[in-house]
């Protein structure tokens, strides 16, 4: 049984099909890339999966179950975490107290217990603590734990937006354009750390990216959209490869062309 299954998933945002009847399933293990040209369709079934938006048509399951009936809180604790493009973090808190956050659907203990500190809230709270240590550790976070957001470098940022998705010890992981706006230096870090993730951590990575050198550097299989629809879907080198990949993205560029024109 494959990890996730998108399922004929249509969605129209009036009249803009967004996404088109896509299905495609994404093993356990595996690291497969989303690609296509801009507005075609990826952030948008990055944002199904989780739950914002609701599919119009078609089926989400995660582990053999659909999860339409799932909130987008309920979402992480199922085991499925998120970075968006657009970093999301808390500016005016540490490194370290955005980490813990990523734990909060690790937390099993009631207010009482807490306030009371008792042994077993004690015990937990060491878990918590060693989770992130691990993370810590793993994306060399050291020398920025105790750090505020809003005084951090974008790369930074951007790492610590992965570390805070890793904290949650999901099964699949959604890396939204984790490249974008990096320098080449970093880029590659991203690519040492999708590897590692892949093969230490053992975590299922789906990955919006446009950096194609990157998504061919880690990505066991690319789905190549545009407009909505599935064009190609196979190894990095057969989608690149694809004609119908190589004109959507000349039609792409030749309409922007046209816009700056
Ligand atoms: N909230 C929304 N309301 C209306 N239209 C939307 C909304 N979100 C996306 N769209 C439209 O849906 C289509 C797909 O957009 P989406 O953002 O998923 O593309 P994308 O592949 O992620 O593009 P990019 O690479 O630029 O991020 C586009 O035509 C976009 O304008």
């Amino acid at each position: 049984m494959s990890l996730l299954e998108i399922d004929n998933v249509t969605l129209r945002f009036g009249g803009v099909t967004a996404v088109n009847q896509v299905s495609f399933n994404v093993e356990e293990g595996e690291v497969f890339a989303l690609v296509g040209p801009n507005g075609a369709g990826k952030s948008t079934l990055f944002n199904l999966i989780s739950r914002i938006y609701n599919p119009a048509e078609g089926d989400i399951r995660f582990d053999g179950k659909s999860i339409l009936d799932k909130a987008p809180h309920e979402i992480a604790p199922l085991g499925i975490a998120r970075t968006f493009q657009n970093i999301e973090l808390f500016e005016q808190a540490t490194v370290m107290q955005n980490l813990l956050v990523g734990r909060h659907r690790h937390r099993k203990s009631n207010m009482w217990s807490e306030l009371l500190f008792t042994p077993y809230v004690r015990t937990e709270e060491r878990r918590h603590r060693a989770a992130i240590e691990k993370v810590i550790d793993f994306l060399d976070l050291q020398a920025y734990r105790e750090k505020y957001i809003a005084g951090l470098p974008y790369g930074v940022r951007k790492v610590v937006e992965m570390g805070r998705a890793l904290a949650i010890e999901p099964r699949l992981l959604l890396l939204d354009e984790p490249a974008s706006g990096l320098s080449v230096e970093e880029t590659q870090d991203v690519a040492f750390w999708v590897e590692d993730i892949k093969k230490q951590m053992g975590i299922t990575v789906i990955m919006v990216e446009h950096d194609m050198h990157l998504v061919s550097s880690v990505s066991d299989r690319v789905l190549a959209l545009a407009d909505g629809k599935m064009l190609s879907l196979g190894k990095p080198h057969e989608v690149q490869n694809d004609p119908r990949v190589i004109e959507a993205y000349i039609g792409a560029s030749d309409q922007n062309a046209e816009v700056s024109a």
